[in-house]
């Protein structure tokens, strides 16, 4: 059975299509990120699975149950952690926490809840009306994991949290997973979606324009990697002639990239650049970043998809001078994305 599954899942506000034809079947025990810059649909494909809004056209099942017809039987197994939730301001962190056991009959407790997402016991006995938005978003969050739902859908998780915030999140979607909940997992966060995620649905304006792994994704998009190679002197040979080499290009920074699609020129250029006479002072490899596999299938500037994450940052940090010198930064793309996460934190 399939967690999620939609059949020509369609809403239209007058001539305008939030959401257009979706086909999509998410896999019991996966986690799904579900990727698009704003406006894109994201938010209304999970009202519409939560039957908070009805469809134009179509249908969707939700653990095997019409969300239209099995309403309180979907409602009774998701955990939602819905974008732009309501606290009432006046009650406690853990008044929000024993409402949402009470009504989902959960058998946690409000400290693990609490300890689960770092929120604070004292910080819980204090109205939510002076919390942050990132406190909220973690009250929010072990709200949703009451009564340990097989599936769980976040709808911008990572909106308002802190980088700590960001990684606690994603740990406790790996800890979910491992315990066979299905996570749904809306964001216009390539990262981080990158960083959790078994599958990728790249939704762009309302249509679903592609569905597959990163790994996937990477090998369709067409996308190619790169070899980046710091050279003592502009080299004389025409590496663009080799097979299976794209582009040839120098970057600002004075380094040679040279992007390949087949993964045997990338020793050939280096073998042609040495054979040249050229000094390679040092080389790396690049993947493509999630950021090129986006305006890959959508046509669209990745920079249009997120605010704050440079793409620079994530896929090239590793690359980083110091000292005006060409050394690597051996902290890697983890470290990168760590970085890059920051600033989306700010
Ligand atoms: N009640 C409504 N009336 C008219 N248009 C709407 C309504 N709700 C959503 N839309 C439109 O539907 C489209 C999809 O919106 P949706 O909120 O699903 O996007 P999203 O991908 O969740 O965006 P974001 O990342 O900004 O949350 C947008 O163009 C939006 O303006």
């Amino acid at each position: 059975m399939a967690a999620i599954e939609t059949r020509n899942l369609t809403k239209r506000y007058g001539d305008d299509a939030a959401l257009e034809g979706l086909e999509l079947t998410v896999d019991e025990g996966e986690v799904f990120g579900f990727l698009g810059p704003n406006g894109a649909g994201k938010t209304t494909t999970i009202d519409l699975l939560l039957d908070f809004i009805r469809p134009t056209d179509g249908s969707a099942t939700v653990l095997g149950h019409d969300t239209q017809d099995e309403t309180d039987a979907v409602r009774d197994r998701v955990g939602i952690l819905p974008d732009g939730f309501d606290l009432w301001e006046r009650s406690s962190g853990y008044r929000h926490l024993e409402f949402a056991l009470a009504s989902k009959g959960g058998s946690e407790s409000p400290e693990a809840l609490l300890d689960r997402v770092g929120l604070d016991r004292a910080d819980a006995e204090r109205p939510v009306g002076d919390y942050s938005k990132g406190m909220a978003q973690r009250l929010a969050m072990a709200m949703a994991l009451v009564g340990d739902p097989d599936l769980l859908i976040l709808d911008e998780p990572s909106s308002g949290l802190d980088p700590h915030g960001i990684r606690t999140f994603q740990e406790i979607i790996r800890e979910e997973a491992t315990d066979g909940t299905t996570v749904f997992f809306s964001s216009h966060i390539l990262g981080q979606v990158s960083a959790v995620c078994d599958r990728v649905g790249i939704l762009d304006d309302g249509d679903l324009v592609t569905v597959d792994t990163i790994a996937g994704l990477r090998e369709r998009s067409g996308v190619g990697s790169s070899l980046v190679v710091d050279v003592a002197e502009e080299p004389v040979v025409d590496l663009g002639e080799i097979d299976g080499v794209t582009d040839v290009t120098v970057r600002q920074d004075g380094r040679l990239r040279v992007t390949y699609a087949d993964p045997a020129a990338k020793a050939l250029a280096l073998h042609r650049l040495v054979d040249s006479g050229a000094t390679i002072v040092d080389f790396d490899v690049e993947e493509p970043t999630l950021e090129d596999l986006f305006t890959a299938f959508t046509g669209t500037d990745a920079d249009s998809v997120q605010a704050g994450e440079s793409s620079d940052e994530l896929g090239r940090a590793r690359h980083r001078a110091t000292d005006g010198g060409a050394r690597v930064d051996s902290s890697g793309p983890d470290r990168a994305r760590a970085d890059a996460e920051t600033e989306v934190g700010r």
